[in-house]
């Protein structure tokens, strides 16, 4: 990488704004998969090391631009404290008089989370004076928020622009094995899709169709495609203006030779909840009144048959509501698959893939888990990431 990194500079006594993805999931106020916080922990504790001051910041969720409580930061930077061994403190703000304090009275090594970024309205509009704000609190900025890289906000992009910036060991480290990967894929190379951001990664597919042999589809992103092949998709999730773009990406798919495969079951439920009444029907038979929650097990099959004779596999987006069991079968029969085709390099990406990868005991059998999604995604599609652009240049 062309990039200043943490190793290129020197770090004792200073004071460091690090940018981490702390997005994890969290249910009544507790962290459910902590994959992120391990993963920056290498370099949180070089910074320790070093003897710098450590001033942690990170989004969790996406309040808008305003407070939520449940969208505080606290538990986190519990768990960071279980998994450092050590005191973090946590700031109830990300920027201002009272964590200028704070940061002065920090000492070398000392580590300091601020409040969700995303509170302020400023961070995802990327607003220079609040870019300014955190610059102003720090001698140094490093982004280690690789799952955040695509965002050109104040924290992960603006900010750059004001101190002196690298990139922190788990950022160089996801560029490094996706940019091998990548750089002369093995094939033939799958790519699976799936998740709840339909906006955010049906643009995705556009791309990706120039690049891979297979282009599987699942979660709730599926429905928008169903429903653009004529079939009724009852309650599904759908994102009704992408409708005729899903079908340009089926026409394109034909075009280019590329497999393009769509769920041909699914799991559907009479509503959005644990104890919902369930059963699996065909694609063709969603009834109006219910919602698909997930892959059916003839479409878990056809994927798995794919993956197994794929030599490489990127996966982003769950198949299904996997947190409720009664809608995890898909996604744990495809995670089976990777886990067992051995000649397959397999990328996981996307905070919700990886906990689906944990939570399912596969995470050591898979190549490599990345802790971004969106992130991994673009990066594969050959787009700059805002976060990383911004950064010195060796
Ligand atoms: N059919 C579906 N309908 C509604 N939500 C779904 C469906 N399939 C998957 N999901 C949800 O998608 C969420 C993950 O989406 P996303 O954030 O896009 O994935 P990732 O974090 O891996 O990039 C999960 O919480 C899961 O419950
Ligand atoms: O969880 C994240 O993205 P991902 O779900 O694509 O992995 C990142 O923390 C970015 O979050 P965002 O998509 O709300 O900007």
């Amino acid at each position: 990488m062309n990039k200043k990194s943490v190793k290129d500079v020197d770090l004792k006594g200073k004071r460091v704004f690090c940018r981490v993805d702390f997005n994890v999931p969290m249910k009544d106020g507790h962290v459910t998969d902590e994959t992120r916080i391990k993963a920056a922990l290498p370099t949180i504790n070089y910074l320790i090391d070093q003897g710098a001051k450590v001033i942690l910041a990170s989004h969790l969720g996406r309040p808008k631009g305003q407070v939520v409580e449940e969208l505080r930061l606290t538990p986190v930077a519990e768990r960071l404290s279980t998994l450092l061994g050590r005191n973090v403190s946590k700031a109830e703000e990300a920027y201002g008089e009272t964590v200028k304090a704070a940061v002065d009275h920090m000492d070398d090594g000392d580590v300091l989370l601020l409040e969700n970024v995303r509170f302020y309205a400023g961070e995802e509009k990327n607003d220079p004076e609040l870019a300014k704000a955190f610059a102003d609190l720090a001698d140094l900025y490093v982004n280690d928020a690789f799952g955040a890289a695509h965002r050109a906000h104040a924290s992960t992009e603006g900010i750059a622009h004001y101190v002196p910036a690298v990139s922190g060991l788990l950022m160089e480290k996801e560029l490094d094995v996706l940019g091998k990967a990548l750089s002369n894929p093995e094939r033939p190379f799958t790519a699976i899709i799936g998740g709840a951001k339909v906006k955010d990664k049906i643009e995705v597919i556009d791309n990706l169709l120039d690049k891979v042999d297979n282009l599987i589809i699942g979660g709730g992103l599926a429905f928008t495609f169903v429903k653009a092949q004529g079939h009724d998709i009852g309650k599904s999730l759908l994102e009704e203006d992408k409708i005729e773009l899903a079908q340009s990406f089926i026409k394109k798919a034909e075009e280019k030779g590329v497999k393009f495969l769509m769920p041909v079951d699914a799991v559907v439920a009479d509503r959005f909840a644990e104890d919902a009444e369930a059963k699996t029907v065909s694609i063709e038979e969603i009834p109006s009144e219910w919602m698909a929650l997930d892959i059916g097990p003839e479409t878990a099959n056809l994927y798995s048959d794919v993956i197994q004779s794929s030599k490489l596999v990127i996966w982003n987006g769950p198949m299904g509501v996997f947190e409720m069991d009664k809608f995890a079968g898909g996604t744990r029969a495809v995670a089976e698959a990777l886990a067992e085709a051995n000649d397959t390099y397999s990328v996981i990406g996307g905070g919700d893939s990886a906990a689906a990868v944990e939570k399912f005991h596969f995470a050591d059998r898979m190549s490599h888990i990345s802790t971004g999604g969106g992130a991994s995604l673009e990066f594969m599609e050959g787009k700059d990431l805002p976060g990383v652009v911004a950064l010195n240049d060796k």
